[in-house]
C-alpha cells in the first residue's frame, strides 16, 4: 500500500448555492420584502460578530449563469455549528424564496507533502493556523469547483509512491506561486464528506486569473494526468451594503 499523506485539518466549510424564485419574491409587498431583507441582514450581522472574534468566517457571492444566483459560504470549527447556521438560514423568510441548486461540505486542508521535518506542533504555528482557520478574503470574484485525483488504470494517484506524489505537488506549488498576489486558494478536503475529494475555492480581484491558472495547471502533470473536475461556479462579491440592491425588484 502506498503511504497516505498526513493532512492538517481546519474549519469545516459549507458552500450553499441557491437560485432566487424571483416570480414569488415579486409577489410580496414592498414592506414584506424590506422586512425579509432586514431579517437576512440581522442574521448576517450575527455571523459578522463571530467573524470579528475569529471564531469562524463566511461570505456571500452572486453566481453567474443558471447554476445558481448566489453562494453562501460558511466556515466553523464543528459540523454542529455549521448545521445550526444552515438550519437558521433555512428558516429565514428570504430563504422561502430560494431554491437550493448545489451544496458542498468539506474541511480546510493542508497536506504535509512539502512540510519540513520539525518537532513543532504545526497546529500551534501561527502561519499554519492562519491557513487552517482563515478569515475569507473579500475579493471581487470567486471561483469554486470540486475535484478528484484520478484512479484509472496506470493513472492512479493513490497507487503512486509518496516521493512521486511529493514531486508532482512541488511542481503544482511552483505554478501556484506564480499567482501570488493575484489569487488566494482555499483547498478543502472532502473525502468521506461530499461527492468529490476536494473543494477548490479561488479568490481574486481579477476574474481572468481564474482562467489563466486553471488553464496553466491543466498542463502540469498533477492536473493533466490526475485531475478530474466537477462543475465550476464563478461569481462576484455580494457585500452586506449591496444586499438590498441585489434583492430589489
Ligand atoms: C493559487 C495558487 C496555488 C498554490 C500556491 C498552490 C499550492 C499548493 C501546495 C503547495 C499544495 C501541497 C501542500 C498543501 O498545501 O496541501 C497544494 C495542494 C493542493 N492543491 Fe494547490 N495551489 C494553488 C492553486 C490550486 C488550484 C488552482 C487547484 C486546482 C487544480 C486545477 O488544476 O485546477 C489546486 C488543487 C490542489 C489540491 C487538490 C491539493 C491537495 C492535493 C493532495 O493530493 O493532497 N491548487 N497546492
Amino acid at each position: 500500500m502506498s503511504e497516505a499523506v498526513v493532512t492538517l485539518d481546519g474549519w469545516y466549510t459549507l458552500q450553499d448555492f441557491r437560485k432566487i424564485d424571483w416570480a414569488s419574491w415579486k409577489l410580496l409587498s414592498n414592506e414584506e420584502r424590506q422586512a425579509a431583507i432586514q431579517e437576512f441582514q440581522q442574521f448576517l450581522d450575527k455571523l459578522n460578530e463571530v467573524q470579528d472574534q475569529k471564531e469562524g468566517s463566511h461570505t456571500l457571492y452572486t453566481i453567474l449563469g443558471h447554476k445558481a444566483d448566489f453562494m453562501f459560504m460558511v466556515l466553523r470549527p464543528t459540523l454542529e455549528e455549521l448545521h445550526e447556521i444552515e438550519n437558521e438560514f433555512n428558516k429565514l423568510t428570504i430563504t422561502e424564496f430560494t431554491i437550493p441548486t448545489y451544496s458542498y461540505l468539506s474541511v480546510v486542508e493542508l497536506s504535509n507533502y512539502l512540510a519540513k521535518d520539525s518537532d513543532e506542533d504545526p497546529y500551534q504555528n501561527p502561519y499554519v493556523r492562519g491557513r487552517l482557520y482563515p478569515i475569507l478574503p473579500k475579493t471581487q470574484h470567486v471561483c469554486f469547483y470540486p475535484m478528484d485525483k484520478r484512479r484509472e488504470g496506470n493513472d492512479n494517484w493513490y497507487m503512486l509512491p509518496m516521493e512521486e506524489r511529493r514531486e508532482l505537488m512541488r511542481s503544482h506549488g511552483l505554478i501556484g506561486r506564480k499567482y501570488a498576489g493575484k489569487i488566494k486558494q482555499l483547498i478543502c478536503g472532502s473525502s468521506g464528506l461530499d461527492d468529490f475529494e476536494w473543494g477548490v475555492t479561488l479568490f481574486s480581484d481579477d476574474a481572468l486569473q481564474f482562467k489563466k491558472i486553471v488553464y496553466e495547471m491543466r498542463f502540469d502533470e498533477a492536473s493533466a494526468r490526475y485531475g478530474e473536475f466537477g462543475a465550476f461556479f464563478v461569481g462576484n462579491l455580494l457585500e452586506d451594503d449591496d444586499l438590498s440592491r441585489f434583492l430589489q425588484v
